[in-house]
């Protein structure tokens, strides 16, 4: 297999170039209904395609949301195939959002389905669940170093429910999701000009002043728009990290659909927001 350039380095190109918003397809019913579009593949296909058509070219980073097109079967995982090919011909990076996790024999199977180069879903990163475990993701740890991809591991996440496991404290006193940072920052240590391997890091989570978020890796900061969360929320939540994160928009840019010149508006004014923030901190 030949190695690409690692993720962390090419992420860390194209936010300088595009600025880092990440644009998330997520093909819900409501907005399928939205759109005037049959809740069916053709409509699946339709709405991501055209969402690619209007942002892929200029933005950092696309995350297209695996649930919604798992659900039409095999027809639907076609789709998201193309959607994958189609944004990255186009320049974005492509997170797919599967959150995958299982015990480490599976995990090898997961990570072959999406960070093998050559397999029909290869992505420039996969997001991963670390709660059988953070050594539980090694077979993806592994293959993402091989291929030149990344990883994003759940850390904070932007649910309410997230708490109850993240910030349970350990016997050492530390909590699990600052157990999950310091993992990825031994697995980032040393690497330029940033490491591959990223947290996701929820805009909605407040303060997290007692998080240590130097992973030395990007931080995908899901909740921007539908969640409640602006760009203004960015510089309280992420501090001198700002520098790192990858802030996603999906339902706050979708609902503007089907005109790809409104969706193209609407990424470029929480592109913009987002970049007046970042050059403000
Ligand atoms: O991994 C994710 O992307 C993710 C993690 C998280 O903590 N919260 C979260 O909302 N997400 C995903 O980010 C997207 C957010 O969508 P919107 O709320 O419509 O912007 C969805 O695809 C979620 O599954």
């Amino acid at each position: 297999m030949t190695s690409m350039e690692p993720f962390g380095a090419r992420l860390r190109r194209v936010m300088d170039e595009r600025g880092p918003l990440c644009v998330g397809i997520d093909p819900h019913a409501s907005l399928l209904a939205g759109w005037g579009l049959n809740d069916d593949v053709a409509g699946l296909e339709r709405f991501s395609r055209t969402v690619v058509e209007a942002v892929a070219d200029r933005v950092a980073v696309m995350k297209p949301q695996s649930a919604f097109f798992e659900r039409f079967g095999s027809r639907g995982v076609a789709v998201l195939e193309t959607v994958v090919r189609e944004a990255r011909a186009a320049g974005a990076l492509v997170v797919m959002d599967a959150k995958r996790g299982d015990i480490g024999s599976t995990m090898a199977g997961y990570a072959e389905a999406y960070l093998h180069q050559g397999a029909p879903l290869f992505s420039d990163a996969l997001t991963v669940s670390p709660y059988l475990g953070y050594g539980s993701l090694s077979p993806a740890v592994a293959l993402a170093r091989e291929s030149g991809a990344g990883l994003f591991v759940l850390a904070l996440t932007s649910n309410p429910e997230g708490p109850e496991v993240q910030h349970a404290v350990r016997a050492d006193g530390r909590s699990v999701g600052a157990t999950m940072l310091a993992h990825l920052a031994a697995e980032n240590a040393g690497e330029e000009p940033l490491g591959s391997f990223g947290a996701v890091v929820g805009a909605t989570v407040g303060d997290l002043s007692s998080y240590d978020l130097a992973i030395n890796g990007p931080l995908l900061a899901p909740g921007v728009g539908a969640q409640g969360a602006t760009a203004a929320d960015l510089p309280k939540v992420f501090g001198p990290a700002l520098r790192n994160v990858v802030p996603n928009v999906s339902r706050g840019v979708l609902r503007h659909g089907p005109d790809t010149g409104a969706l193209r508006a609407a990424a470029e004014r929480f592109a913009g927001e987002i970049q007046a923030v970042v050059a403000g901190s």
